[in-house]
């Protein structure tokens, strides 16, 4: 009998004993160095010369990440708020807890029954965000937050977030522990020629270990305590997503997301009315 959640081609490590060596076979990893917001070869998150390091020609645009955004007394506040509810069982080996509208993406449907607002606890994050110039505007309609256990090898696989209903920003606060979130280019079409000429010549070196697995991903590093905005190119052309192997004790994170310019220029009474709600911050977990 299936003790986990895990549906399709997601695993976790009780229905795949052998997920992180199978996911650590992967490709060609570089990094991307926040303070000089360039791909380098090495990790050099903790040396100040980075820019000695061997820089890769290839670009990640749109990712911006606010070290210590949660001071010790934040991060507590935070941990107070998400562990006073329950969690429940996700794909991966995560488990998770949900504020927002119950969505159908297949249908393009949504449903507002249960959603009450996003949590009391979240309110005076979302009101610094008023400080931050690339979160201009920015009104979440869902709260995600993610736990994720290195001994149930929780991980999520490369995905787009959904394009239909949700924003051009992707925001999360890495409130528990330290990972990387790992790109991998989405659409190789999309890129421009020095990118592709790269994504080949890394290909066809690494082609007889890497078989049919050939790719290149960029680790982005989170540390405990920072928020990450996802937007533009890492949104759009690259997807993400968080490695098992880079689990390495209790990471919980809180994922908020706005609504799409679609989907509010379809529907601008449901977009005012869900962001309205989201904003009374009265909210349950709605999962
Ligand atoms: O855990 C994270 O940092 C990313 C989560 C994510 O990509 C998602 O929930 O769509
Ligand atoms: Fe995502």
């Amino acid at each position: 009998m299936k003790l986990c959640t895990c549906k399709g081609i997601r695993t976790c490590s009780s229905c795949n004993p052998n997920k992180i060596k199978i996911e650590n076979q992967n490709c060609i990893v570089c990094y991307f160095c926040p303070k000089i917001s360039k791909i380098v070869k090495e990790n050099c998150i903790s040396d100040l010369k980075c820019e000695e390091f061997h820089k890769v020609n290839i670009e990640l645009n749109g990712i911006i990440l606010i070290e210590n955004f949660l001071t010790e007394d934040d991060k507590n506040y935070l941990l107070g708020g998400i562990c006073s509810n329950s969690w429940v069982d996700s794909q991966s080996g995560r488990r998770k807890q949900d504020f927002g509208p119950k969505v159908n993406f297949k249908k393009r449907k949504i449903n507002l029954t249960k959603f009450q607002g996003l949590p009391e606890y979240i309110e005076r994050f979302v009101n610094r965000f008023s400080d931050i110039p690339e979160l201009k505007d920015f009104n979440p309609v869902e709260l995600c937050n993610l736990e994720y256990n290195p001994t149930r090898g929780a991980s999520i696989d490369p995905h787009f977030d959904d394009f239909w209903l949700w924003g051009e920003r992707l925001v999360t606060i890495n409130v528990q522990s330290s990972t990387y979130l790992t790109f991998t280019p989405g659409f190789p079409d999309m890129f421009d020629e020095s990118s592709q000429a790269f994504f080949s010549s890394v290909c066809s070196e690494n082609h007889e270990n890497m078989g049919n697995n050939c790719a290149v991903s960029i680790k982005v590093p989170l540390p405990e305590g920072s928020l990450v905005i996802v937007s533009g190119d890492a949104r759009h052309k690259w997807m993400h997503a968080v490695s098992a192997a880079d689990v390495q004790s209790t990471r919980i994170a809180s994922t908020l997301r706005e609504l799409s310019m679609e989907f509010t220029e379809n529907d601008r009474e449901l977009s005012r009315k869900l962001i309205d709600l989201s904003l009374t911050f009265n909210g349950q977990p709605v999962n």
